[in-house]
């Protein structure tokens, strides 16, 4: 297996800063891809262990390119997560004025965080789409276009100068990456634990969605991601990418995810992994009724009903 993982590059992307946060990083090569799909097609060929990539963002979302590849294609598993606060750095080539921007790049999921402030300051600058910011960054070097956002950690590796840092529409606005890699056994339970599942349904019926997410509702299990994606056979077709907090060793995830099992066309598990946003052992208490040991000394009743000894 090779001791690398690749991630959403060129050098200085938020992704590598993020990435650089996880200790398991610095035993590994880090090995920068074109694309989220390129850096997925490496995990799936076995060229790199895992692979790095943005998946949500508070302003604008998921990040549809990464769900997409996770909901389809050979099945990958998130192991872990990073949270990272954004700001962006307006980096252009040393002696640009603001006046002289005509042309601003970054990748689509920066716009939303940087909209307030283009109509503001450069409201005729032309948008153009790049692979990530840092690639902006590049393509400004090369004298492509005149400005890039991205972190101005990014203006060094690339002979840039920030002519201004700071800029966030939204205040906190933050993005969440994930280290994706071939299914395997989800690392053990931290007490602070996500589960990320997709879902489809068996057939369109009012309320099937709320069908589905009754599953989680009766056990007590509260959802932090639900974002439908179109299945692409027709409009009205979508699948629910749905992140559920627990873990599926917890007894009520795993009836959770066994009736889902049972009522969806199919269900993807994507993975349970230590939850970002806290520490481990600080998830909130669950309703009553489903701690594992309410599941289990229910489960014991029953037995004892089936066998004449209640
Ligand atoms: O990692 C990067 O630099 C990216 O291009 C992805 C991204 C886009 C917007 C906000 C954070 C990360």
């Amino acid at each position: 297996m090779p001791a690398s993982y690749a991630y959403l590059g060129p050098e200085g992307t938020f992704t590598e800063v993020a990435l650089r946060t996880l200790p398991e990083a610095a035993t590994r090569e880090l090995i920068p891809y074109v694309s989220v799909q390129s850096a997925l097609d490496a995990v799936r060929a076995g060229e790199a262990e895992a692979a790095f990539v943005p998946i949500e963002n508070s302003v604008e979302g998921g990040i549809t390119t990464t769900l997409d590849e996770l909901v389809a294609g050979e099945p990958l598993t998130i192991y872990r997560e990073v949270l990272l606060s954004i700001t962006f750095a307006l980096l252009v080539r040393p002696g640009t004025k603001l006046t002289d921007i005509k042309t601003v790049s970054a990748h689509p999921a920066a716009q939303p965080q940087v909209r307030n402030w283009l109509r503001t300051n450069l409201p005729d600058a032309v948008w153009e789409s790049a692979a990530s910011n840092a690639d902006a960054a590049r393509l400004v070097q090369e004298g492509r276009y005149d400005a890039a956002f991205a972190g101005e950690f990014a203006a060094a590796r690339y002979g840039l100068e920030a002519l201004e840092t700071g800029i966030h529409d939204a205040e906190n606005a933050q993005t969440r990456f994930v280290l994706v890699g071939r299914p395997a056994r989800p690392a053990a339970p931290t007490g602070a634990d996500k589960t990320s599942v997709v879902l489809w349904q068996r057939d369109d019926h009012p309320g099937a969605l709320r069908d589905l997410l009754g599953e989680f509702a009766s056990r007590g299990i509260n959802l932090m991601l639900l974002q439908s994606r179109p299945t692409g056979a027709g409009i009205g077709n979508y699948c629910f990418c749905i992140d559920a907090e627990g873990h599926i060793s917890d007894r009520r995830m795993a009836e959770a995810l066994t009736g889902l099992k049972r009522i969806c066309l199919q269900v993807r598990f994507l993975g349970s992994y230590p939850r970002a946003d806290i520490g481990p052992g600080e998830a909130r208490p669950t309703l009553p009724g489903t701690s594992d040991e309410a599941f289990m000394a229910a489960a014991d009743w029953v037995a004892r009903c089936q066998d004449g000894r209640f």
